[in-house]
């Protein structure tokens, strides 16, 4: 079996006598992109925060692979907005590194035009993407977003999504990261993780899409992603019209509304 980067086994994290993570097991491997999806105070910013040792769990182990180097994008940006920082400034802020390789991350995201201006005046697309580079520059075996699409728009996301691909297979890194756009996410991760304190189901992302757990946390919303992945069961003559199928392939058209034929997740044990 490889080697995972991260593994952890039955987290448990507890604050002012609530229980945010409990008995989660979960581990990356090198190169896939791993989500974590669950409603608004699932504990997912936690368990990611004890994953990356910014806290540490009240009980259970993590182990990270000896000398793993880590990219993370937090949800939230402090910045102070009496004190402009440019980003030019932010990309070097913690770490030592020089203008071509600065101007190489930035034109990796899209944003090598962004060099010369202020944080504030950025929109939420351009700061994830200058965020993304500055992530790129300690060349990650793993990169950790916590909600790499905050602030940006419907149209933007599935972009966004498509240069964590790519920068998945320039870097050949891990990504796990957290995300609420199911629809978009479904289609741009190797591996679903549903969590609400616990791993509810988790799996390739069509099984997870299937999972009664993971349809019961998400209602509507599921069905809609569900049936946005349905298998297409019939294919189309040149005019349009419905035909017998000749491969019944998956079909990401929504305008069919068809039930969805998934599997049932894998459950944790
Ligand atoms: N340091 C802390 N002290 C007390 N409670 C905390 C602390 N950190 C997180 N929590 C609580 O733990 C729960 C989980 O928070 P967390 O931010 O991990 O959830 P999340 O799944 O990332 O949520 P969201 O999708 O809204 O970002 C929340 O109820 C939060 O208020």
């Amino acid at each position: 079996m490889t080697e995972p980067l991260i593994a952890a086994r039955g987290l448990v994290f507890a604050r002012d006598g609530q229980t945010i993570l409990d008995g989660v097991d979960i581990r990356v491997n090198p190169g896939e992109i791993v989500t974590l999806v669950g409603p608004n105070g699932a504990g997912k910013t936690t368990l990611v925060r004890v994953l990356i040792g910014l806290l540490s769990a009240d009980a259970g182990s993590v182990e990270r692979r000896p000398g793993l180097t880590l990219g993370y994008v937090p949800q939230k940006l402090h910045l102070d907005p009496v004190l402009p920082l440019s980003v030019k400034r932010l990309m070097t802020l913690t770490r030592r590194a020089s203008r071509a390789q600065v101007e190489e991350a930035l034109a990796e995201t899209g944003a090598a035009h962004l060099m010369g201006k202020s944080m504030a005046e950025l929109s939420g697309g351009e700061t994830q993407r200058v965020l993304l580079a500055r992530a790129l520059l300690r060349d990650p075996d793993l990169l950790v977003l916590d909600e790499p699409t905050q602030g940006v728009d419907q149209s933007g996301q599935a972009e966004i999504y498509e240069l964590i691909r790519r920068v998945r297979e320039r870097h050949d890194c891990a990504v796990l990261m957290i995300s609420h756009d199911l629809h978009v996410v479904m289609a741009a991760t190797d591996r679903v993780i549903c969590l609400q304190r616990h791993v509810c189901c988790h799996g390739e992302p069509r099984a997870v899409a299937g999972n009664p757990e993971y349809r019961r946390l998400f209602g509507d919303l599921a069905a809609e992603v569900a049936i946005y992945r349905h298998h297409h069961d019939h294919d189309h003559d040149l005019h349009g019209n419905p035909v017998p199928p000749h491969d019944p392939a998956a079909c990401n058209d929504p305008t069919h509304g068809h039930v969805p034929h998934v599997p049932a997740g894998e459950r944790m044990p």
